[in-house]
């Protein structure tokens, strides 16, 4: 069994919504869905690596592409017209995704 992850990363550009506490999930697929309910995470910069803040993990819930609504949309802090473009961009093949819930270290 493999230890739980201490650390996620975020593109460079969403990291002052996660470090505000306005952005509380991330959508990710199966390869970046190994969070430990109750652990603390580091959070870093997708592109230089930079320590951004810590967050607490809540929950790791399996969702599919289509179930992605706009109360997601809410909790990602960007508009679901935008939201599922992204994700779609950025996992081009997946179907099956996983909604992380955290909240932010004061
Ligand atoms: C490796 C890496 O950092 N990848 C990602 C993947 C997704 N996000 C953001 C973009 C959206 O807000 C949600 C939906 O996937 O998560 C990200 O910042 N970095």
């Amino acid at each position: 069994m493999s230890a739980a992850p201490t650390k996620i990363t975020f593109f460079e550009w969403l990291t002052p919504l996660v470090a505000s506490g306005k952005k509380t999930i991330t959508i990710r697929d199966e390869s970046e869905s190994h969070y430990v309910p109750g652990t603390r995470v580091d959070v870093h910069t997708l592109e230089k690596d930079e320590y951004v803040c810590q967050i607490d993990i809540v929950s790791v819930e399996k969702i599919s592409f289509e179930d992605i609504n706009e109360e997601h949309a809410a909790q990602e802090f960007i508009p679901l017209e935008e939201l599922k473009p992204l994700i779609r961009e950025i996992y081009p093949n997946d179907e099956d995704f996983y909604v992380i819930t955290y909240t932010l270290v004061a």
